[in-house]
Parts: structure tokens; C-alpha cells; sequence
């Protein structure tokens, strides 16, 4: 076993200025990064948590650094603080080459001048260390590692970095445990340990159970952050996305998948109305969704010159919703999983689904990703993804799409007593908003991706029915 010590904590500001003027190339090149496009000006110490001595052998610092970024705030707004990051640095005389490609830089001054810094999530010997902190149940500083004494974590999985794209950073610990390192963090109860947690209590096999997680409680804050979540990992599963787009290029049926996946969906909805506050929307509060729909819309036509022939139509789409609240229909509304698509949902080699990443859209506010909402939210997300799917296949394939959909809510219906169908101005409301969301999504990130969710925009503003 490598060092899996906790030692006490110390800062290090110094370490800190030293550094800066690396973090600030480095940082902006992660994708994880949120603040892509604006360059970063500097960092303010949150918090340092030494792990292992940085000037032992191997050094582990915890870090939670504000990076500054130059905001435009609205005229007579508050200028943002900078976006909190969670970064795990490796201190060593000098790189192994398996560990080439995690280099930060060098140091050139301050208490340890001449050290390497390093992306310590690609070192097994650093990842150990995590994992022996939550088998341990260590506090170190304010840093605390816990976990559920009901799940045995055994001693030495091998840890290795999962390197796909990802919002944040997950390490796999012998095939058994994946732990999701969270990037941007927040003070606050966080969706992605809450929900999950909330759903074990219910006994919802669904979703992986957390088995650890890591807090951190900083000084005059009365949440703590939410900084990693530990959970067993699903051996041999295949994403919905990539599943989907296997069987459509072999040109075969996926509508048990969908039906499977519409009753995992409403098996994980049931259990969260079960644990957690439902509410009644009314026309109050339908009103807000519809405005902050509308205001989405018209973001998006602002952003996307594409989106502006489109708008009158789409809008009635959101006025729909607002004119039958207004003839007094009420909806529920529950805790939901907020950013669902195929990519979310693994399937086990015995045919399994599971749901991921309750993290909701990173981008918004805690409170609000956490509000209660009607399930269609999460519905309609899925419902776009098939309709992705079938598009980023050649040749397209729209009756696929079609029949994975039906199949999707018949299996949603089985389980959950309801079928979404028979909400058609809700889910039509819903799925615009998701369709506006991506076409600035896909402007943004992946331009080639952008006819995928035009297409939606020209069918949904052209039929009124999903
Ligand atoms: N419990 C799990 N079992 C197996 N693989 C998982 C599990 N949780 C996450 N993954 C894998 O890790 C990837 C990233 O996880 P996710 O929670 O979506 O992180 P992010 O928020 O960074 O996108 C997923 O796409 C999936 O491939
Ligand atoms: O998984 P994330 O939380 O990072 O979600 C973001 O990226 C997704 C792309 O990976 C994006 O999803 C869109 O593309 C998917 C195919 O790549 C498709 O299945 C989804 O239906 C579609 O929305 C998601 O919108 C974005 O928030």
C-alpha cells in the first residue's frame, strides 16, 4: 500500500502565488472549466488542505481556489465572484513518464521552487489516498470524508482516471466503486449526493447507492460544499447514448430499451415523490415557468440568429401552458433528476438500467436546481434524446425515433400509472424549452451538432402535438 496517511492540515499561501501564473494557463484547458472564453485574471485562496507534505516525496494538497474571471454584470447588478474549483495537486522532484500527461508545471518560487505540480487525479499512489480517506472516515481540516457503514469498501482497488468527457472528474476503484470528483462546487446541498442518497433510503435499485462522500466546512458558511460522491460502480455497462446509436447503425429495433428505460425512469420518479416535498402548481406558478421559459426563448433567439424565424410559434407553445393554468388545471410537481438524456442511463451487462448524474444543469443556482418540478421536465429530455439519436444517425432515422418515444412513455405509463402523453401542451412546453436549450448548447459547443436540434425547432413550432 502506498502512504495513505492523513497528515494534519496546513495552508499554503504561499504555495498559492506560486501557483497562480501556472493555474492560469493550465485551468482555462480543462474541460471541465466552466468559464471558457474569458481569460483568468488570478486566483483567491479558499481553502488548502495538505493530504500528504508537499515537501515529502509525494506531495497531496486539496485545494479550493477562486478563479477571477472579468464579468460584464447587467447595469446595476453585483459583479459575480469568481467560480469555486476543486483541484487535487501532486507535488513531486520530477514526473514518471506514465504521468506525463497530468503536468501542471514547475514551480519557480516560493516555498517549494524547483518541484513539479501535477494533476494528481492521474496518480494512483494520490487516488489511494482518497479512497483510504473515506475508508477511514478521516477529517482533516475541513475536509470530511464519510461514508455508509452499511457498504464494505474492501482495501487496495486499483484506482485509473476515467478519461472521457465529463463535467467533472470520476477515478474507478477496481471496477467496483467510481468516485465523481466535483469541479465547480458550491456551498449547499448538492442534487448529485442528495437525490441518490434520498432514492437508497426509498430502496430504489436504480441508482447506485452512494457509499462515500467527501464535505468540506468552511468558516461562516452553514452549508457545508459537497465536493465528491463515491458510488458502486456498474461493471460492463453501456450508456443509452451509445447503445442507441449502435443499434440504429445495425438498423435494430430499440423500442424494448425505451419501454425498459420509461419504466426506470418512472420507478426513480415514484421513489423521489415518495422521499422528498411534492407541491401543487397553480397559475401563480405556472406563470413563472412560462416567463422563464419565454425569457429562455427569446436569450436563445438573441444568441442564435437561427432560432429568430421560429420564435412567434414557439412562444405559443409556453402560452399553451400559461392559458390552461390560467382556466385553473393544477400540476404536481416533485424533485426530478433535471438533466436527463440517454448519455445518463447505463445499462448492466444483464440488461439493468440504471440513472446517473443527479447533478442537474450545472450552470444554474443550487436552490433552483433543487426546486420541485413536474416530471415531464425529465420526460421531455429523453424524449429529445431519442429524437438526437435517430438524427446523428446516417441515414436519419425518424420513425425510429418515433416509435423509441411512444415505446418510451408506454413504459413510463406501466410503472408510474400515468402516461405523459396525456399532458400533450405540458410536454410539448417542455421539450421546446429543451430543444431552445440545445440549440444554444450545441452553438456554443459543438456547431456541426446544431441542425440536430433546429430540426425539433421547425417540427415543434410547425405541429402543435408531441
Ligand atoms: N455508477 C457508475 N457505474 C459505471 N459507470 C459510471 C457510474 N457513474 C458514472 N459512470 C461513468 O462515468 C461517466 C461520468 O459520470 P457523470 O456522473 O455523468 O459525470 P459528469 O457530471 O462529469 O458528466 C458516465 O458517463 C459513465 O460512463
Ligand atoms: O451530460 P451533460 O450534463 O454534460 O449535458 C450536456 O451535454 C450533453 C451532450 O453530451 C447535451 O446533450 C445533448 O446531446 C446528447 C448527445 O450527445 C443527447 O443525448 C441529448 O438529448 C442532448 O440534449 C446536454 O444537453 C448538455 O446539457
Amino acid at each position: 500500500m502506498p502512504e495513505a496517511v492523513i497528515r494534519p492540515a496546513a495552508t499554503h499561501p504561499g504555495l498559492l502565488a506560486s501557483l497562480d501564473p501556472l493555474l492560469r494557463e493550465w485551468l482555462p484547458r480543462q474541460r471541465w472549466f466552466a468559464g471558457k472564453g474569458r481569460p483568468v485574471t488570478g486566483f483567491s485562496l479558499v481553502a488548502a488542505t495538505d493530504l500528504l507534505p508537499p515537501g515529502g516525496p509525494l506531495g497531496l494538497v486539496h485545494l479550493l481556489v477562486r478563479a477571477h474571471q472579468p464579468d460584464t454584470p447587467a447595469p446595476g447588478a453585483m459583479p459575480r465572484p469568481g467560480d469555486c474549483y476543486q483541484l487535487l495537486i501532486g507535488v513531486r522532484e520530477a514526473l514518471p513518464p506514465h504521468l506525463a500527461p497530468a503536468l501542471i508545471g514547475h514551480l519557480e518560487d516560493g516555498p517549494l521552487a524547483g518541484r513539479t505540480v501535477y494533476e494528481a487525479l492521474y496518480d494512483p499512489r494520490a487516488a489511494t489516498v482518497l479512497m483510504e480517506a473515506i475508508r477511514s472516515r478521516a477529517h482533516v481540516g475541513p475536509l470530511r470524508f464519510e461514508g455508509d457503514t452499511r457498504q464494505e469498501i474492501p482495501e487496495g482497488l486499483v484506482p485509473r482516471l476515467v478519461t472521457s468527457e465529463q463535467s467533472n472528474s470520476s477515478i474507478v476503484y477496481g471496477d467496483t466503486f467510481i468516485l465523481k470528483l466535483l469541479r465547480r462546487v458550491l456551498p449547499g446541498v448538492n442534487p448529485d449526493l442528495e437525490l441518490p442518497l434520498a432514492l437508497a433510503r426509498e430502496g430504489c435499485p436504480r441508482v447506485p447507492a452512494p457509499a462515500g462522500w467527501l464535505l468540506a466546512d468552511l468558516d461562516g458558511l452553514e452549508d457545508p460544499y459537497v465536493l465528491a460522491v463515491l458510488q458502486p460502480y456498474v461493471r460492463g455497462a453501456t450508456d443509452g447514448w451509445e447503445l442507441a446509436l449502435r443499434e440504429l447503425a445495425k438498423g435494430e429495433d430499440f423500442t424494448a430499451e425505451a419501454r425498459a428505460l420509461g419504466r426506470a425512469t418512472a420507478e426513480v420518479h415514484t421513489a423521489l415523490a415518495r422521499a422528498l416535498p411534492t407541491v401543487t402548481l397553480g397559475h401563480a406558478q405556472i406563470g413563472l415557468l412560462v416567463d422563464g421559459m419565454t425569457e429562455r426563448l427569446e436569450a436563445a433567439a438573441q444568441a442564435v440568429p437561427a432560432l429568430r424565424p421560429y420564435a412567434p410559434r414557439l412562444r405559443s407553445a409556453f402560452e399553451a401552458l400559461g392559458d390552461l393554468a390560467a382556466e385553473g388545471r393544477v400540476w404536481t410537481a416533485q424533485r426530478v433528476h433535471g438533466d436527463l438524456h440517454l448519455g445518463q442511463c447505463l445499462r448492466s451487462p444483464s440488461g439493468d438500467w440504471s440513472l446517473i448524474d443527479f447533478e442537474g444543469e450545472p450552470s444554474k443556482p443550487l436552490t433552483e436546481r433543487r426546486m420541485p418540478q413536474p416530471v415531464t421536465r425529465d420526460i421531455a429530455g429523453m424524449l429529445r434524446s431519442f429524437d438526437y439519436a435517430a438524427h446523428s444517425a446516417v441515414p436519419a432515422g425518424p420513425e425510429w425515433a418515433t416509435e423509441c418515444r411512444a415505446a418510451y412513455c408506454s413504459g413510463y405509463a406501466e410503472v408510474a400509472g400515468r402516461d405523459p402523453r396525456t399532458e400533450p401542451v405540458l410536454l410539448r412546453a417542455y421539450e421546446t424549452d429543451k430543444a431552445v436549450y440545445e440549440v444554444v448548447y450545441e452553438a456554443r459547443h459543438r456547431p456541426d451538432w446544431l441542425p440536430v436540434p433546429m430540426a425539433a425547432i421547425r417540427r415543434l413550432s410547425a405541429d402543435p402535438t408531441p
